[in-house]
């Protein structure tokens, strides 16, 4: 068990997690589809392909719509220039806010390690309003590796302060994705039930679930000095 001393660091994924930005990601997907004449997806068909980062997505498109995968390096190149700029759509699921100002205010230092490339995640922290809270941000493209590899939450807690190798930490994560690099790095994990996750909530690793943001301040306390 790993018991936290002093507030230990906390690192959120950010799609699905604190911020609802399927409705962006399926525009951009759609505005590309539809400029190479192809029919555009359900916005829950394209939800469901969120949580790998660019590149699977877009695989993952290309598998439902049949297009030529020898396409995919230009239509991720088109998607790009849309998905930087891709923020008016997006929201923080209810009560983000309230929940990272208590964890602020007892002095969790808090990170993002997300598959969403750099510059959209930095978009859109800026959009919602969040970015100052977190000491560290780590992006689909800032490493090599993406998760579920844990070397990118690893490089989270890192810059957060803790021993990467051996992290008295928590990640807070709704995908099958984040629920496996929890585990590979590891650390407790805490599931919010109500993201993009793609398998049965059973399947998943995990310390705790929550569906309310309301709970998670409790959750963190209780986890922390476990
Ligand atoms: O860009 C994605 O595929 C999702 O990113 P996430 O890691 O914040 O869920």
């Amino acid at each position: 068990m790993s018991v936290c001393l002093a507030p230990c660091p906390v690192v959120f994924d950010l799609d699905g997690t604190l911020i609802d930005s399927a409705p962006d990601i399926h525009a951009c997907v759609n505005a590309v589809l539809r400029e190479n004449g192809i029919a555009p997806l359900g916005l829950d068909r394209v939800r469901s392909f969120i949580g790998g980062g660019v590149e699977l997505l877009w695989s993952r498109v290309i598998a439902a719509t049949g297009i030529d995968p020898a396409a995919q390096r230009d239509l991720v190149a088109s998607f790009m220039t849309r998905y930087h700029r891709a923020t008016g759509l997006t929201r923080l699921y209810p009560g983000v806010p309230e929940a990272l100002g208590v964890l602020a205010d007892r002095g969790y230092p808090m990170g993002i390690c997300t598959n969403k490339p750099m510059g959209p995640t930095q978009a859109v922290l800026d959009h919602v309003g969040i970015a100052h809270l977190f000491g560290a941000v780590i992006g689909g493209d800032s490493m090599p590796q993406k998760k579920p590899d844990p070397a990118p939450l690893r490089a989270a807690f890192g810059a957060l302060g803790a021993d990467p190798a051996a992290p008295r930490a928590i990640f807070v994560g709704d995908s099958e994705f984040d629920a496996t690099c929890a585990a590979a790095v590891p650390v407790p994990f805490l599931l919010f039930s109500r993201g993009y996750r793609r398998s049965r909530l059973e399947d998943l690793t995990r310390r705790a679930t929550f569906d309310d943001f309301a709970a998670l301040p409790g959750l963190v306390e209780s986890v922390a000095m476990a």
